[in-house]
């Protein structure tokens, strides 16, 4: 870069290794010896000294699937578990799917032949519900601990059960920072005590992994700024114009900041000299769906210098070829779940050490590399070692749910790594006691409680699904709920044109609101005389192609779920067709919505805003929904974040008031007269 920009000098110079050699190899023998012998073996090492990749190819060449069993290897993000399983097949030589494969949810690219399969944490967690003791599993591998992921904390605490009842199976824990410690203590058994006959020394051990692959100089900025993103796209453009040849990753914190930064780019690219290197930014979120993530790990063309602009998603994991250069803006956008007002809020803070060395860990992976860091180094001391446990600030009502489909019914003396506050436990069971899912003794109610830990939605939206054959609506619910599954992702602008999404969106729009809405999109998109399930005509009507191909996907396997329930599709009891069978299938769907939504209620006021019922939180349509522009009374709706101090719904539909108290009098305390 220039000499007149505001970095000092690289503070790390790492020693170079040849790509060939992994600093994991040198361990090969002592990890394979380690996991052999003790049941849990927590690896600890550089980002990039091959972890992730090599361990369960070491576990495969050594027999551990001889007996037909897997090796299970987790990761906090979808991304992670695809696209490193894309690259371990390639290493052994097999296709994705064969010997090594995925599965995350509703995507499972295994086969018959799979020994090595890579899943998001989450996933194997619904595992247990049909295979508790994970008995097709010799290994099971939990990747990026230190992340702290609920799910991955979850995890951690069932196979601490399960390794009680299965001497066999081999835990091994892999975490980039040095808790090491703190995973060894819980697993083991306490001084003087034995589980399976092993001691404390004998239960678990810690191999640490020292080196990288390549170096990674790291730069800080003399003074801080007070604007990341201007300074981002400042730092993008030096190294741009200034620095050889490779791709660049910048980390920001949502996908509003990637929109604004990939337009503050778009307009810098125009003064580059003629005949300059393009710079080519492409998107990376989480909502962004999967196909459309694949596209950072194509190769740039001739000429061109790649500039990936993502979330903290891109940060553990993940190796994309060509990356030399990180510009790390040093915030992320942390969930922070309010018990008190149900309200999701997405703050943006300063990352964790952790995560500064994870991102700076994206370069140098496949070349030496360097990392821009968008602070000073006294503010990186300053950080947190790692990030607040996504247990303590989540809610809690889907994972109780499988835990106590799991059986266990003490919740708040559950083995927990970090324990959750109790608010956040309480809650949890409050909503799922006002959905049916538990009774007043806190027990998983049977068939309805069991049936919505079965379904792989969230438990309002489960619930409602569950009711709908009462509403003789299941056809529409399992379209409707396959769409929500696709989080928003169903409209895209095609060359970046709101105007023409926003009249698609209209083409499709209906006053009862978005939910029947997605629904006539769904049924557009899959009608053989109108969308045919062609991408051609989801060009037209700014529709997402490969989303709705997801959407189809996802009702069929929702459908074989209810088959398997023995729930038909269109099975209406006589007694609930005398009840429903006059109203039109709108008012079904809407008054089967309140069955699942009737905590998500609220009413519009004069000026546009929502209230919720209790009047104590003003909300406020997103602007996908219908109702940002449009008029309404009551709505129930399907999210509610809060996002730079203002709180969104999301996926809103209009109900009647007097249906809250219908299908949800405990909820709302209606005094009987
Ligand atoms: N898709 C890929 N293309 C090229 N090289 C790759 C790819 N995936 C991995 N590698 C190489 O393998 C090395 C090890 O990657 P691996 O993901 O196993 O590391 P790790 O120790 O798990 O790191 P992290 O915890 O940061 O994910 C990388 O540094 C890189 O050199």
């Amino acid at each position: 870069m220039a000499e007149d920009d505001d970095f000092g000098a690289p503070i790390i110079a790492e020693l170079y290794k040849p790509p060939a050699l992994l600093p994991i190899a040198q361990l090969k023998e002592s990890l394979l010896y380690a996991i052999e012998t003790f049941p849990v073996t927590i690896i600890v090492g550089e980002t990039g000294s091959g972890k992730t990749t090599q361990i369960p190819q070491y576990l495969f060449k050594t027999g551990w699937t001889n007996d037909g069993s897997q090796i299970a290897v987790t990761q906090p993000r979808r991304i992670a578990a695809t696209s490193v399983s894309a690259r371990v097949a390639e290493e052994l030589g097999c296709q994705l799917g064969q010997e090594v494969g995925y599965s995350i949810r509703f995507e499972d690219v295994t086969s018959e032949r799979t020994k090595i399969k890579f899943l998001t944490d989450g996933l194997l967690l619904r595992e247990m519900l049909v295979d508790p003791l994970l008995k097709r599993y010799s290994v099971v591998m939990v990747d990026e601990a230190h992340e702290r992921s609920l799910s991955s904390d979850i995890l951690l605490s069932l196979l601490k059960k399960v390794l009680r009842a299965r001497p066999d199976l081999r835990v091994v824990v892999s975490s980039a920072t040095l808790d090491a410690e703190k995973f060894l203590d819980f697993f083991a058994p306490d001084d003087g005590e034995t589980i399976n006959n092993k001691t404390k020394e004998e239960f678990g051990t810690i191999v640490s992994i020292e080196g990288r692959t390549h170096p990674v100089d790291i730069f800080y900025l003399s003074s801080s700024t007070n604007n990341y993103i201007e300074k981002a796209v400042e730092t993008v453009m030096n190294i741009h114009t200034s620095e050889t040849d490779g791709d660049i990753l910048l980390f920001v914190t949502g996908r509003e900041e990637i929109d604004d930064t990939i337009d503050m780019i778009a307009d810098r690219i125009v003064d580059l000299p003629h005949g300059s290197k393009s710079l080519q930014p492409l998107p990376l979120y989480a909502g962004l769906p999967t196909d459309q993530q694949m596209y950072v790990f194509q190769k740039a063309g001739a000429n061109v210098r790649k500039l990936i602009v993502a979330t903290n998603i891109a940060e553990a994991s993940v190796t994309i070829d060509g990356i030399i250069y990180v510009v790390d803006t040093g915030y992320v956008k942390l969930r922070a779940y309010d018990p008190a007002l149900g309200i999701e809020r997405l703050n943006v803070v300063p990352v964790s050490k952790a995560s500064a060395t994870q991102r700076a860990g994206r370069a140098g992976r496949t070349r030496p590399g360097k990392c821009y860091r968008l602070y000073t180094e006294a503010a990186f001391e300053a950080l947190e070692s790692a990030t607040f446990p996504e247990i303590q600030r989540s809610n809690l009502a889907p994972v109780v749910l499988q835990l106590m489909n799991l059986g266990i019914q003490n919740l708040v003396r559950f083995d927990y790594l970090s324990n959750p506050p109790s608010a956040l436990v309480v809650r949890a069971l409050d909503l799922l006691f006002s959905l049916g899912a538990v009774d007043v003794h806190g027990r998983l109610t049977k068939p309805l409680g069991t049936r919505m830990a079965e379904l792989p939605l969230e438990p309002m939206l489960a619930r409602t699904l569950l009711n709908a054959p009462t509403f003789g609506c299941l056809s529409e619910m399992l379209s409707i709920s396959a769409m929500m599954t696709l989080q928003g992702t169903a409209f895209v602008t095609h060359d970046g044109n709101q105007k023409l999404l926003e009249k698609a969106r209209r083409r499709f729009a209906v006053k009862e609101g978005d939910h029947i809405t997605l629904y006539n999109v769904f049924q557009a998109f899959t009608n053989p005389a109108v969308g045919k399930q062609s991408s051609q005509w989801c060009r037209e009507n700014s529709l997402n192609y490969k989303a709705l191909l997801k959407a189809v996907s996802v009702r069929k396997q929702l459908r074989n779920y209810l088959d398997r329930m023995g729930i038909q599709e269109n099975s209406l009891a006589s007694s609930d067709a005398i009840r429903v069978g006059g109203m039109s299938m709108a008012e079904r769907v809407q008054r089967c919505l309140t069955t699942g939504f009737f905590a998500h209620a609220a009413r519009m006021k004069s000026d546009g805003s929502f209230v919720t019922v209790g009047g104590e939180t003003v909300l406020w349509a997103h602007p996908s929904s219908i109702f940002f522009h449009r008029k309404a009374d009551w709505v129930i709706y399907h999210e509610i974040q809060e996002t730079k101090g203002k709180v969104y719904i999301r996926d809103l539909t209009t109900i009647e008031m007097d249906w809250l108290t219908e299908y949800a009098p405990e909820y709302y305390k209606v005094k009987q007269k």
